[in-house]
């Protein structure tokens, strides 16, 4: 690391490859002060690295990122590239790896996604500018940027269709209430939440916002169970100090930031939310090195406004993430027709946070309702919106002064087909027949700067590059200087270009070339053999020796110098142009970001509802009543995801079933329904998509049914008979307490409880009992609209003893001594079980099933359920049972009477038969 800035020249970058993992030496590590003797760059990175402790510094040295130190050997590790030295430190090697600028951010990408921090290094200025202050000095450089999980904007380090929150929590003084305060921004689209919830929801919630990181004070860093909580959901946690979590500094911050002098428009935030803020925008500031990020007005949630569903039932619903952790096999998988991703983003946060108001719900229904009516104008919208670019996130770029001229494109192209929309809603009676939603939707997409649109048209060339220092996207004729820099530029060339025919003739070497590359410039090249001529008189007066290849030798001439310098002089002067075109145009867009955000927002939510009608249509879903009434009555309802893998693996047509549950209701009206039925017959199926049913229709989506009246439901649980959860240390039976208790803690007669075999993982009568005491506390206490699914047939006892219980089974026949599923769920109880019957289907080998049939039998006979020590005495071994049944399933006097044919015996044949057949019962 001796070097100075004259080393650093561009042209030596490039020979640092990128290769395969070497072997990691251990490395010495940088003292936080530069020691004395250290070389000025070395100073600077160390300085660099001691203020940027906890991140990996990437450290720009010209077209490269440089590690050092243990920064190399993680990288070098995780990135699987070769690990080399470069000079020393305090005596010994310092290891070194570098990434390419062009491919830096896939690298970043992986080190984030590995769970590291990157410190954005860059020169800012040109090494030659260092060079005028003397040979030995250093390019002055500083990080310009924290790269985190939580504050990603490039597209390629982000999910196009999902939100990427940065959430930051606060634990309010007050210890009773326990209420934690949560504040949420995801700097690449803009949207800012903030809410309060109770200790109890606070990972149900966090669940719902899915940040990718979450900073907490450093005093909750000690609260293990908090930690843990958050680490399980897959989420970077970053303790920041309690000071910079301030109510007022949060007050401050956020006016400074939304440019306001007064948030009353915003709602009223309580202290606690202001002091999450104040994490947050810290944050913020802290890792985007001071510049301002694109912020939407907040959003505030205040308790009640959203359907609550705590983190268990999120999982299990498989919202957006089927149980195998992916988005295939959710329910936003199922439903998402968008087509767009800011539409995508739009759906999946709906999904998440249905709303409880039901003139809310009915504001979006009627806006789905109207475009399901209308094939030919969804089938527009949606063409139209489809080109719509993300608009939002170029949004967030220009604001962060890191968008290419590609952003420029999209604020034109969003402008674009915003217009073409409008148009499209216009010609609905100009907007007067459209309901409010849509109404509202199109007075944002006309409200746009449509003189920026011109502007942006008349700038852009056809070829937008990624970098806006690649030059070349400002149009021909836009602008003088810059038409006049680039004829210049363009004119030497082509001299450049005649120059090769000119000193081939003069020389007399057909094979003379001019060429180029970033060390020499343009050069004259011939071959070995024929430079002799060009080293002797006249030649040498005018072509200057630069360089001897093996096979070639390299000259310059003057004017080939002189055009160069020229060349550069006007490529130099061409790109200022552009880049200041550039920021006129960044900046005029920033100065209409409020409607352009607004509009980005109108696209979303117009591709979400145009999706939600396309899905209404294509799987035959009913618009659901919504009301504050008790009652949840659906007709037909089918589970989104089984009927999705039914009709994809061709195993049949999905059979729909009614439910109708009424809390608060009339004597005669079941809250609770306790479900009964065979293995396999559908309970499961049946309970869950009632509970999907709730949340489509909540988030304002029609529903997967013939028709549905839903009362608001304030709370969503959904369970099932738990499986272990050893990560965590708790049992089966533990993990089915906890949340039980959460539910009968909690639920409310607007609740909705859905249970799946609760109590199954103990003894038992301990269980039966459990599951029995749970149902009548939710029928006296909580009287909340509950389904009970149970194999606990003792359980069915209860709708007799409960006013407000009803029993119902899932029908399923018997035919040759085998079952066939019905999946059609009918008032009643189950008479059996089918247990063996499922089991034989599911392939168990037949001496276990015989043995099963046997202890099933005594157990059936026995009064009541026996204990198991009465089992161990009454019934025979198990081992002598098995030997009976031979792997065929048939005794031989079952063999013996299958290879009779009575109507070909004669009577003295079939009397002797009988005999044959008495002795082998006899023997058996
Ligand atoms: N209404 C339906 N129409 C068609 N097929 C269905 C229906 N309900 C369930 N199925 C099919 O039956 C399978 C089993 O359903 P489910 O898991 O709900 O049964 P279950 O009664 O809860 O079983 P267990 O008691 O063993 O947990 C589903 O995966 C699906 O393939």
């Amino acid at each position: 690391m001796a070097e100075t800035a004259k080393t650093e020249d561009k042209d030596q970058a490039p020979q640092r490859a990128v290769g395969t993992e070497s072997s990691a030496p251990t490395s010495p590590s940088p003292a936080s002060a530069a020691p004395a003797g250290a070389t000025p760059m070395m100073a600077q990175y160390l300085e660099l690295k001691a203020a940027n402790a906890d991140c990996l510094l990437f450290y720009r040295m010209g077209d490269f990122y440089e590690l050092f130190f243990e920064d190399a050997v993680i990288a070098s590790r995780c990135l699987g590239i070769a690990l080399t030295k470069r000079g020393k430190h305090l005596g010994e090697d310092i290891p070194m790896c570098g990434v390419p600028i062009h491919a830096a951010d896939d690298y970043l990408q992986r080190l984030i996604r590995a769970g590291h921090r990157v410190a954005v290094c860059e020169q800012l200025e040109d090494p030659a500018e260092a060079r005028k202050r003397g040979a030995k000095a250093v390019v002055k450089r500083d990080v310009v940027r924290l790269v985190t999980p939580g504050t990603l904007t490039e597209d390629t380090l982000l999910d196009a269709r999902s939100n990427n929150f940065l959430a930051s929590i606060f634990r309010g003084p007050s210890a009773e209430t326990g209420e934690f305060a949560i504040a949420a921004l995801d700097i690449s689209t803009g949207e800012l939440l903030t809410t309060l919830v109770r200790e109890s929801d606070l990972i149900g919630e966090l669940m719902r916002l899915a940040p990718r990181e979450v900073l907490i004070g450093d005093d909750l860093d000690d609260d293990a169970r908090l930690r843990r909580q958050i680490e399980e959901l897959g989420t970077a946690l970053t303790p920041a100090p309690k000071a910079h979590f301030d109510s007022r500094r949060g007050e401050t911050l956020l006016k400074d930031a939304l440019q306001v002098a007064t948030l009353d428009s915003f709602g009223e935030f309580a202290k606690p939310e202001l002091a999450a803020l104040s994490g947050l925008l810290t944050y913020v500031h802290i890792t985007q090195i001071g510049k301002a990020p694109l912020l939407r007005p907040p959003k505030r949630h205040i308790t009640g406004d959203l359907l609550t569903i705590d983190a268990s039932t999120r999982a299990n619903l498989e919202l957006t993430k089927s149980t195998q952790g992916d988005r295939g096999g959710s329910l936003l998988a199922a439903i998402d027709r968008t087509v767009t991703s800011a539409g995508a983003r739009e759906l999946a946060h709906r999904l998440v946070s249905p709303l409880t108001d039901p003139k809310a719900i009915n504001q979006r229904l009627e806006a789905v309702a109207h475009l399901a009516d209308r094939p030919l104008l969804r089938q527009r919208l949606r063409e139209t919106v489809r080109e719509a670019p993300d608009l939002a996130r170029s949004l967030a770029r220009l604001s962060l002064g890191r968008a290419s001229p590609r952003d420029l494109g999209a604020v034109r192209d969003s402008i674009a087909t915003a217009k073409g929309l409008a148009g499209e809603l216009a010609t609905q009676g100009d907007g007067l027949g459209l309901p409010d939603e849509l109404h509202a939707i199109a007075q944002r997409l006309k409200a746009l700067p449509q003189d920026l649109e011109r502007a942006l048209t008349e700038a852009l060339g056809a070829d937008l590059p990624l970098n806006k220092r690649d030059g070349g996207f400002i149009a021909a004729g836009y602008d003088a200087d810059l038409d006049e820099n680039r004829s210049l530029r363009d004119g030497s060339r082509k001299v450049i270009a005649g120059l090769q025919a000119t000193y081939a003739s003069e020389t007399g070497i057909k094979t003379l070339k001019v060429r180029h590359n970033n060390v020499l410039g343009y050069f004259v090249e011939v071959t070995a053999a024929q430079a002799g001529a060009l080293t002797e008189q006249p030649h040498t007066e005018k072509f200057i020796h630069r360089q001897t290849m093996a096979n070639a030798m390299r000259f310059t001439t003057t004017e080939l110098s002189e055009l160069e310098a020229r060349i550069t002089m006007a490529a130099d002067r061409a790109l200022a142009c552009e880049l200041a075109i550039f920021n006129d145009l960044s900046e005029r867009i920033l100065a209409g970001r409020d409607p352009l955000s607004e509009a980005g927002a109108a696209l979303a939510e117009l591709d979400c509802y145009a999706s939600l009608a396309e899905l209404a249509i294509d799987q035959d879903y009913a618009r659901p009543k919504v009301d504050k009434s008790f009652v949840f009555d659906v007709s037909g309802a089918r589970h989104p995801m089984v009927e999705r893998s039914l009709a994809k693996s061709g195993g049949g047509t999905f059979i729909g079933n009614d439910c109708r549950l009424v809390a608060n209701g009339k004597e005669d009206e079941a809250s609770i329904l306790v479900v009964t039925g065979p293995n396999m017959a559908g309970k499961s199926t049946f309970l869950r998509q009632n509970a999907l049913v709730v949340i489509l229709a909540q988030m304002g989506g029609f529903v997967p049914a013939s028709s549905a009246h839903i009362g608001v439901v304030d709370r969503l649980f959904s369970r099932v008979g738990a499986a272990d959860d050893l990560a965590r240390g708790r049992s089966t039976f533990m993990v089915e307490m906890v949340e039980t208790a959460s539910i009968l803690n909690q639920a409310t007669d607007r609740s909705f409880v859905v249970l799946d075999e609760i109590g199954r993982g103990t003894a038992t009568f301990d269980g039966l009992s459990l599951a029995w005491a749970a149902l009548e506390y939710l029928h006296e206490v909580n009287g909340s609209r509950t389904l009970f699914a149970t194999h606990y047939h003792e359980l069915t006892a209860l709708a007799d003893k409960l006013e407000r219980a009803a029993n119902a089974t899932v029908e399923v026949k018997e035919w040759k001594d085998s079952i066939v599923f019905l999946y059609r769920v009918v008032s009643g109880a189950a008479d059996r079980s089918y247990g063996l019957h499922v089991a034989k289907l599911a392939g168990l080998p037949k001496p276990v099933l015989a043995r099963a049939a046997e202890v099933l039998e005594q157990l059936e006979r026995a009064d009541g359920r026996p204990k198991p020590s009465d089992l161990a005495d009454d019934l025979p071994l198990f081992s002598a049972a098995a030997a009976q049944a031979e792997e065929t399933g048939a005794s031989p006097l079952e063999e013996a009477v299958d290879q009779l044919h009575p109507d070909g015996m004669t009577p003295r044949e079939a009397l002797e038969a009988l005999y044959k057949l008495k002795d082998l019962l006899k023997g058996a």
